[in-house]
């Protein structure tokens, strides 16, 4: 039963749950990938099923797009929305300007396109995501399979000169072979453990031929929804500053999840 989650699957999931609150009828909806992103689009479809809210939404991988279908969201691909009203996502990092790691689910080339397109973007996170200097994480790039040792060495040259603790680059696997994105490439798992200066290693690392995007989303987050395990949950905005919101229950236990279907 849900109400037996971590304290991490607590945090994720009354950051998703209050995110979800956010939607609003007719609303053209980016919908993330991940752990968390999955919460989300599962309250959704608890919405428009009990509510009968109405959303379009456009899902930034094909794992999200089975989720919200089966839940019963109506999916409709970027191109059909034109443009987004809102996109809600996952990270794998956030720091105090809301800059991010994503992709640790390996579809961040999807999830920044989507974010972009959107008027707002959203992240809900549990609180261990909150860093000061960004990079501890290890950094997706994704590469297209075609020379991708070459793009691989290219990174490491290019990494030498930026403001970062490592420069490895590792290829990230699926048991024996290399992981596939939902666009036929591979990644790359950069091991910086502090990155200087994100900004520019967004830029350097899109220059490397062979490269078609980096996990570093820059002044693309609005808002991060931070869940606790406690079940409290606080906002940071990037023009507000942090607010405490309301608290989903009276605690953490069994009464947080009992509108959960097991
Ligand atoms: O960027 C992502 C997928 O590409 C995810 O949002 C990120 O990895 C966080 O995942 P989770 O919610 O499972 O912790």
């Amino acid at each position: 039963m849900t109400g037996e989650l971590s304290p991490i699957d607590t945090a994720k999931y009354v950051a998703a749950r209050r995110a979800a609150d956010m939607v609003e009828d007719g609303m053209r909806v980016g919908l993330g990938t991940g752990s968390t992103a999955a919460w989300l689009v599962r309250r959704l479809g608890e919405r428009v099923r009990d509510e009968g809210l109405r959303i379009k939404g456009v899902p930034t991988s094909t794992r999200t797009a089975q989720l919200a279908c089966e839940v019963g969201i109506e999916v409709v691909s970027l191109d059909q929305a034109g443009w987004l009203d809102l996109t809600i996502d996952g990270a794998d990092e956030f720091d105090g300007d809301l800059n991010l790691i994503k992709g640790g689910g390996g579809a961040h080339l999807q999830e920044k396109i989507v974010a972009t397109a959107s008027d707002q973007m959203v992240v809900i996170a549990d609180a261990g995501k909150e860093v000061e200097t960004l990079g501890a994480f290890p950094l997706p790039v994704e590469v297209i399979p075609f020379g991708w040792q070459t793009t691989r060495t290219l990174i490491e040259e290019a990494l030498d000169t930026m403001d970062v603790l490592g420069t490895s680059a590792a290829l990230r696997m699926n048991g024996e072979a290399p992981f596939v994105t939902d666009e036929g490439n591979h990644i790359l798992d950069l091991h910086l453990q502090r990155i200087g200066n994100a900004r520019q290693l967004a830029l350097v690392l899109n220059q490397v031929p062979g490269v078609v995007e980096n996990g570093l989303f820059i002044d693309i987050c609005d808002k991060v929804v931070v869940g606790y395990g406690d079940g409290r949950v606080e906002l940071r905005d990037i023009n507000a500053g942090t607010i405490e919101l309301d608290q989903l229950a009276d605690g953490a236990g069994e009464n947080l999840f009992s509108d959960l279907a097991d």
